[in-house]
């Protein structure tokens, strides 16, 4: 909210899509969300900006070598999920507020496939909650996509 009212570029065609698609007298359900393209551009520039979990913890169980680099045994590695976020290697004008950097159709999803955008950590360990939102939504929309990645389609 706070990036968008710094925005108004940005906040208006949010307002007018909540508008057209939930209106001014009812709340917001969840079959309005797949239509409110903006406004989950404009979430997920904000967890990109601003991950609510910036700097997940790992612990190495054995002794291992990722891209050349030697983690010894019990070394806790750090990932800054808010660092790749603001990378401009990754990004275009990173520490600026583009929502609709996510409107193409190559931008990265959610799931942790694309590395330079895991809010919700990648792989194994990445979060569940992420999953039961997202099995959620599939299950509402009807698509079995998830469900097969999770081995249960
Ligand atoms: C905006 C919402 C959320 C974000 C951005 C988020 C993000 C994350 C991140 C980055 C991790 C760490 C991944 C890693 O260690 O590499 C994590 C782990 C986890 N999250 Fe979430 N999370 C969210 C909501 C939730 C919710 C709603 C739940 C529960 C219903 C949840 C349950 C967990 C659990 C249990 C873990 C630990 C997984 C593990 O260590 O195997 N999270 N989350």
């Amino acid at each position: 909210m706070a990036e968008l009212m710094h925005s108004l570029e940005d906040l208006k065609p949010v307002q007018d899509e909540l508008t057209s698609v939930v209106g001014l007298e009812r709340l917001v359900e969840d079959s309005n969300i797949e239509k409110l393209t903006y406004l989950r551009c404009a979430i997920k520039e904000t967890s990109c900006l601003h991950p609510p979990i910036p700097i997940p913890l790992h612990q190495c169980s054995k002794d291992t070598t990722v891209f050349g680099c030697f983690i010894p045994a019990i070394d806790l590695v750090i990932i800054s999920i808010w660092a790749i976020g603001r990378d401009p290697n990754s990004w275009d004008d990173p520490q600026t507020f583009r929502p609709l950097r996510f409107l193409i159709e190559s931008a990265p999803d959610l799931r942790g496939n694309h590395f330079n955008f895991i809010p919700f950590g990648s792989g194994r360990r990445s979060c569940p909650g992420y999953v039961v939102g997202a099995l959620h939504d599939q299950v509402r929309t009807g698509s079995p996509t998830l469900l097969f990645h999770m081995g249960v389609a």
